[in-house]
């Protein structure tokens, strides 16, 4: 069944799996088609074509056959301006219906290859793991983790409440983040646990974290900046795939800059605007790490998150298991 919508110009990005959509076609800045998988559908070809009813955050649409309407529900967000898919510095997800298109395509190439292996993607504050972790679990079907919701003592402290939370995990594909089980269990957020408790006692429970969740299966892991300083953090994630998003400095800053530094304590005691503390603090940062010169992947910055997803899955790192930091 082919779906025309009319309306829409640019995408964030889809649940496919969830509505079962086969072919996504269409301009940027200019119409689309869906096609919908028969079995998904349940329609015939004939007879129907697609309305968009509603728009914004979630699609509605009518199925119109002769005479009768069908409402189908399905999870597409979208962007219903008349623009180009935003420019890349921009603060939206957004995504062209040709990167969601490519982004669909390459999971499904690379899913087989990945066998419910686990993705860790590491990089400096602001690079985007939690960005692009959200998309590439979304597209795997994978649950999709912001490690630092565990790095606090009632999850490391309380291996009931641990476990259970790996469960959940382990047991669906919804996403969670740091916030989502902040409330849940009243959790103070990292930059709590920093001024509360100590750097220290974050990495200890950042790496306890890690070795949890390096027995499970079917999870992309957004790390905290730091987890690439402890060895043993790398062997925990070397069960899986590691990926680094190798993000210029000046452009971190700017990201960080625009959403503040309030979550990122790490910046804190820098003097100065959020921008030059978070250049500052990042420059010191990144050479202690020096993980960048050591793997030397290409440049991310230019990219859309749904773009980075896809070079995640093609990274030929995929296939030789891990980017290591020796
Ligand atoms: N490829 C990108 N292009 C532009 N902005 C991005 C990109 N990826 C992420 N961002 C923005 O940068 C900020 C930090 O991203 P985030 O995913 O939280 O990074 P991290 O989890 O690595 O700290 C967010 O405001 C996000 O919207
Ligand atoms: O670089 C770091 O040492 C840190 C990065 C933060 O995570 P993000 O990379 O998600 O900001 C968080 O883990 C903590 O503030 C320490």
């Amino acid at each position: 069944m082919e779906i025309a919508a009319g309306a829409t110009t640019s995408l964030h990005y889809c649940t496919s799996s969830s509505i079962g959509i086969e072919k996504i076609s269409g301009k940027t800045n200019g119409g689309g088609f869906f096609k919908f998988s028969e079995k998904r559908c349940n329609e015939k070809k004939k007879n129907n074509s697609f309305v968009v009813l509603n728009s914004g955050k979630r699609w509605r649409g009518a199925v119109m056959k002769t005479g009768e309407r069908k409402f189908v529900d399905f999870e597409l967000s979208c962007s219903y301006k008349n623009t180009q898919a935003p420019a890349v510095e921009s603060e939206t997800n957004y995504t062209s219906v040709d990167e969601a298109l490519i982004l669909k395509k390459k999971s499904q190439d690379v899913a087989p290859y990945l066998s419910g292996c686990c993705i860790y993607l590491v990089g400096m504050m602001g690079s985007g793991k939690t960005t692009v972790g959200k998309i590439l679990s979304e597209v795997l079907g994978y649950s999709f983790l912001d490690s630092e919701f565990g790095f606090n003592e009632f999850l490391c402290n309380d291996p009931i409440m641990l476990n259970a939370v790996l469960i959940i995990i382990n047991d669906s594909c919804a996403h969670f983040s740091d916030k989502l089980v902040e409330q849940a269990v009243g959790a103070p957020s990292v930059a709590q646990i920093f001024k509360e408790y100590s750097e220290e006692f974050f990495r200890e429970n950042e790496t306890k974290v890690l070795g949890d969740l390096s027995l499970m299966r079917r999870l992309v892991v957004a790390t905290g900046g730091g987890a690439v300083i402890r060895p043993i953090n790398w062997k925990y994630m070397k069960q899986g795939i590691t990926v680094w998003l190798d993000v210029p400095l000046e452009a971190l800053a700017r990201r960080i800059a625009a959403v503040g530094t309030a979550s990122r304590p790490l910046l804190h005691n820098e003097p100065g605007d959020a921008y030059t503390k978070a250049l500052v603090r990042l420059s010191v940062l990144s050479e202690e790490r020096d993980v960048v010169s050591k793997v030397g992947l290409r440049d991310v910055n230019d990219l859309t998150p749904t773009a980075i997803a896809v070079e995640v899955l093609i990274s030929p790192f995929l296939f030789l298991s891990h980017v290591r930091f020796n």
